[in-house]
């Protein structure tokens, strides 16, 4: 049976390179965010997430939404399929790899394609951003 996540990811980029995370046991880096949990609003979903895995607020008022996406989702199972709706953002802070995320790091769009693994929607984005 096919299954679809709603899931929503933090754009933010400084300088050209957009902010990726890597959670451990996972090889690819895609964005910080997460599922969106039951009568919790895509923001919400997205500060509660922001707040867990870089350990910064949401400056609030700055959210932009950029773009959804709707593709295989990384790291699951055959059939299993993400739908991404991402969202620019400035921090009120300097982030930091917290919870379950191993390490973070900034990419523009070739560096992110040239990784030897790399999310599906992810790959869509950072294309996206890169002809805007
Ligand atoms: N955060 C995030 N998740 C993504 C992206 N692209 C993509 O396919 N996903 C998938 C991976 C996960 O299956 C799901 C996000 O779930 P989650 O971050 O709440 O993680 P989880 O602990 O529930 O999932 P799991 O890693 O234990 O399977 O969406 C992305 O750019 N950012």
């Amino acid at each position: 049976m096919s299954e679809i996540l709603r899931v929503v990811g933090l754009v933010h980029r400084v300088d050209g390179r957009a902010l990726l995370v890597r959670a451990r046991h996972h090889a690819a880096f895609y964005l910080a965010g997460g599922k969106i949990e039951p009568g919790e609003t895509e923001l919400e979903a997205l500060r509660r997430e922001v707040v867990e895995e870089l350990g910064v607020d949401l400056l609030a008022g700055s959210e932009r939404f950029v773009g959804r996406y709707v593709t295989d989702a990384y790291g699951q199972g055959e059939g299993v399929r993400v739908d991404l709706r991402c969202y620019s953002a400035e921090l009120a802070g300097t982030p930091a790899p917290a919870a379950e995320i191993a390490e973070m790091a900034w990419m523009t769009c070739a560096e992110y394609l040239a990784q030897a693994e790399t999310a599906p929607a992810v790959v869509e984005l950072m294309k996206d951003l890169d002809a805007a």
